[in-house]
């Protein structure tokens, strides 16, 4: 199939609910087979709406969907066993142990994985008897993951994988993630860890009031951003003295220089720091992180497309 070399696309997508409001205001991407694509954006932003629709749990109010080739909503049983999918809230019957959950699971599952094959993918072989009200909410999250495994699935879609889990379940569900894209599973998931998306995600897009304010690579999207410069000047200096060149933000000793060029302005405030026998106390000067990209998104009001 021709579609196949972009496993996930969305065109113009729109969504709205019952009583009017757009979640998903007109987006368009599209995933290749193999990669890890992070949806990242603000609360209320868009993002599960839009993962709904590509799981084919909802049919968009407007563009087009096509998972695998096919639309998700109106062909679900062609694409249904070649997805997996992890929700925010498993919602499993609590009494039932990790291994009874599973094994129900994998009943309703075409080609499943063994069992303790899936669990031991997440950590949890040593959990298996343990009853899910039992688990602690990192555990949860595993579990969710090893059902969503369970049918060896050629797309995954990762709602908050990591949300709940301590700093080495975090590392293990990234490692794991890379390990199925190695085997050619293509990933998207939504996250609010940045730093998750940094390491993780071949490409990202963040979302604004259910539209895509920018995309790429991590490295593209902040390559837009400017870099920064922080220091304190001495006591009772002041600020107008500084190279007009720079463009300082100062507030009392505390300055602040955005720039497109790092190497070039960093140069020219430390030959005047020189020069004017000006020491700069906790200097730092850093190139922009997602982080700084995603703020200023978050912070802008009216972000257009
Ligand atoms: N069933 C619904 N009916 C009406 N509005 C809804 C419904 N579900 C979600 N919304 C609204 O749609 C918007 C987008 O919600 P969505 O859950 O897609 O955002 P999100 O980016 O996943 O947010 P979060 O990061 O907080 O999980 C929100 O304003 C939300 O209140």
């Amino acid at each position: 199939m021709t579609t196949d070399d972009h496993v996930i696309r969305a065109e113009q997508v729109r969504r709205s609910y019952t009583g009017g409001f757009e979640a998903v205001s007109g987006i368009s991407f599209s995933v290749p087979r193999g990669e890890i694509f992070a949806l990242l954006g603000t609360n209320g932003a868009g993002k599960t709406s839009t993962v709904e629709l590509l799981e084919g749990l909802a049919r968009p109010t407007g563009g087009t969907v096509q998972v695998l080739g096919h639309d998700p909503y109106r062909d679900r049983t062609a694409v249904r066993p070649r997805i997996g999918v992890m929700l925010q809230e498993g919602g499993f019957p609590s009494d039932l142990t990790v291994a009874e959950t599973a094994r129900m699971w994998a009943g309703c599952t075409t080609g499943a994985r063994p069992v303790p094959e899936a669990l031991e993918l997440v950590g949890l072989g040593m959990r298996a008897g343990v009853r899910v009200k039992q688990l602690s909410g990192g555990e949860r999250r595993r579990l969710d993951l090893a059902l969503a495994l369970l049918g060896r699935p050629e797309v995954l879609f990762l709602d908050e994988p990591t949300t709940g889990l301590d700093a080495e379940g975090r590392r293990d569900t990234w490692e794991l993630v890379r390990a199925l894209r190695e085997g050619g599973t293509t990933v998207l998931l939504t996250t609010h860890y940045l730093e998750e998306a940094e390491s993780l995600a071949d490409r990202l897009a963040i979302m604004h009031r259910g539209r895509i304010v920018t995309g790429g690579t991590p490295a593209e999207v902040t390559a837009s951003r400017p870099a920064r410069i922080r220091f304190l000047l001495p006591e009772g200096f002041p600020a107008g003295r500084l190279p007009l060149s720079l463009q300082a933000g100062a507030m009392g000793r505390r300055v602040e220089i955005r720039t497109h060029d790092l190497q070039d302005d960093l140069g020219e405030l430390l030959r005047w720091a020189r020069e004017s026998d000006v020491r700069l106390e906790s200097l730092d000067a850093r190139s922009a992180s997602l982080e700084d990209a995603f703020l200023d998104i978050a912070q802008t009001e009216t972000a257009g497309v």
